[in-house]
């Protein structure tokens, strides 16, 4: 799927050149259509080498774009959305904003207009189609919410949720990309204790983690239905498996989580 639709990704940094990166993979956009923009434009003299438009002018960028994702972090917000009022047309621009703890409210209410505002919750997986991405509005028309879906479905799997859980789709998936890499680091600093190099140990966790994931996704299966299937009666996986539980393996990933979910509710400071 292709389109004519141009886009400005307002902020490329980490997610915004993800985002941007992805869509191009995907044959969904040229980069000639995306328009990247950042303070210091020198960061993205290679994708302008690539055809990507890239500026500082963020207003310049958004009365070119049909679309605009927010994609700055969010004590950056209010100054750029101060920046780009002037620019936006409530008939004509969607806003996709993918800034965590910001409400597509709070965005109208610093604009002080009426136009449509989706917000969506990547992962950096989005960069190579693998994207986990929860999509929520308050006041966009079931047409725009299509298009932002079709425009995420290009780039991973993506699931529409009520407003109220973002932060919790935040902590999940998105912080979560983060807690998954750094369970196959420890898995594979595991593997090189016990005798592997480095780089071998890594992409052994790697696949290991791949195919574990691919289980319960290809099978619909729940972890414990597979987890039974490897522990053998008196055998290593479940001497393994329960030396990590005595030691808070689970305890810690929940509570890691329900930690980045309460950080996730505070980062906006609307007066900021
Ligand atoms: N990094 C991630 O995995 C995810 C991040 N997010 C959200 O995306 C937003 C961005 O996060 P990151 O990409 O990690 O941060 P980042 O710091 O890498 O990117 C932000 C970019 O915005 C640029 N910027 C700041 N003010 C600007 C302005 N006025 N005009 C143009 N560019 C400006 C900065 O120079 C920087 O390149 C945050 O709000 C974060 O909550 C959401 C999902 C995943
Ligand atoms: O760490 C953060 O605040 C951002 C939001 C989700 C992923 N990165």
């Amino acid at each position: 799927m292709s389109t004519t639709k141009t886009i400005a990704i307002l902020g490329s940094g980490n997610i915004g050149l993800s985002l941007a990166k992805g869509l191009v993979k995907a044959g969904i956009y040229q980069p000639e259509q995306i328009t990247l923009t950042r303070r210091n434009t020198k960061a993205l003299s290679t994708l302008a080498d690539n055809g990507y438009k890239v500026t500082s002018d963020n207003s310049a960028a958004v009365k070119d774009a049909d679309i605009v994702v927010l994609a700055v972090l969010p004590q950056q917000l209010n100054k750029l959305l101060h920046e780009i009022k002037p620019a936006i047309w409530e008939q004509k621009h969607l806003l996709i904003s993918v800034i965590s703890g910001v409400t597509c409210a709070d965005i109208r209410q610093q604009l002080a207009l009426e136009v449509q505002v989706v917000r969506a919750m990547p992962n950096t997986a989005i960069a190579i189609g693998q994207s986990m991405t929860c999509i929520a509005t308050d006041n966009a028309s079931a047409e725009n919410m299509g298009t932002v879906k079709s425009l995420f479905d290009t780039v991973g799997v993506t699931i529409q949720i009520n407003e109220e859980l973002m932060t919790s789709a935040t902590a999940l998936c998105a912080c979560g990309i983060a807690f998954f890499l750094r369970s196959i680091r420890a898995a594979s600093q595991g593997g090189t204790e016990i005798g592997f190099h480095a780089h071998d140990a890594l992409k052994m966790a790697a696949q290991t983690a791949k195919g574990a994931a691919d289980l319960l996704l290809q099978l619909a299966s729940h972890p414990e239905q597979e987890i039974d299937k490897v522990t053998s009666p008196k055998g290593c996986t479940i001497a393994g498996l329960n030396e990590m539980e005595h030691n808070g393996f689970s305890s810690a990933m929940i509570k890691g989580i329900k930690t980045s979910a309460e950080k996730a509710a505070v980062l906006y400071d609307k007066e900021g």
